[in-house]
């Protein structure tokens, strides 16, 4: 899939939409076990696609969980710009491994679920839904029903629902990894243009290590629930990484 993944060329003008990520000894624990993450610390500049990749069992779903607000660390802090997050936060929108869409509603709807919370006018609304599905490919879809789409045109729809709301961090975890290796490759092209674009900080779980080094602008590897490595993709490789994570 590297192949023929081109990553966008930097345009300094684009204004930057992404915010800074800072963890400081971020902790949980499971029970009494040991199983769970940290400490960690960790800082994602505004604008960054961090990839973070780890075997299962790592921690990677339960880092996620903790930067999407869904557990609250239990030592430690997590800070989105200058301002701890304490719970689910409007400025981030969470992309996971099955499209979660709602069977009842349009694809437009879908999308603009997340924005009902935001009170825009209608107008602004379906503009806003409308620019979000082409930015996605999908520009004429919103009428359609969810269960007329493919597995890649849902996980477009699914995207474009967490784009929609315009949000600082967007977290993906596995997003692509039920899709077929062509349908995988177009979409991760996709991503990028749209980071690029947006300018939205990225952090973006995968267990694929050439998934990872094709993404991210760094990578981070969990085992064991600790950070083990934290590099530039393009200093890292897969057999570096495998070295790595299998200790
Ligand atoms: N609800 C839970 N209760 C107890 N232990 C848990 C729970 N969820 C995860 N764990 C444990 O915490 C550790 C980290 O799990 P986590 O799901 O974050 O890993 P992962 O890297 O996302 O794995 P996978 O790639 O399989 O999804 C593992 O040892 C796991 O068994």
């Amino acid at each position: 899939m590297t192949a023929t993944m081109t990553r966008p060329t930097a345009d300094a003008s684009a204004a930057t939409q992404g915010i800074r990520l800072t963890l400081d000894g971020v902790t949980y624990r499971y029970g009494r076990g040991h199983a769970g993450v940290g400490p960690l610390d960790l800082r994602v500049d505004a604008g960054e696609f961090l990839c973070v990749v780890g075997p299962s069992g790592s921690g990677k779903s339960t880092l996620l969980s903790l930067l999407a607000g869904f557990l609250r660390p239990q030592a430690g802090q997590i800070r989105l710009g200058d301002t701890p997050v304490r719970g689910p936060d409007p400025r981030l929108t969470l992309v996971q491994q099955e499209a979660a869409l709602f069977p009842w509603r349009t694809v437009a709807g879908n999308v603009a679920f997340g924005l009902e919370r935001q009170r825009l006018p209608r107008a602004e609304r379906d503009t806003r839904v409308e620019d979000t599905l082409r930015l996605v490919g999908l520009g004429g879809y919103g009428p359609r029903r969810v269960h007329e789409l493919s597995g890649g045109q849902r996980q477009r729809v699914s995207l474009a629902r967490a784009l929609a709301v315009r949000p600082r961090l967007l977290l993906l975890d596995e997003p692509f990894s039920a899709l077929d290796d062509r349908t995988r490759t177009v979409l991760s092209d996709e991503l990028l243009s749209i980071w690029w674009s947006q300018k939205v900080t990225v952090v973006f779980v995968t267990h694929n290590l050439e998934e990872a080094l094709a993404l991210g602008q760094r990578v981070v590897a969990l085992r064991g629930g600790e950070m083990v490595l934290d590099g530039a993709a393009r200093e890292l490789n897969v057999a570096r990484l495998r070295e790595t994570l299998e200790g």
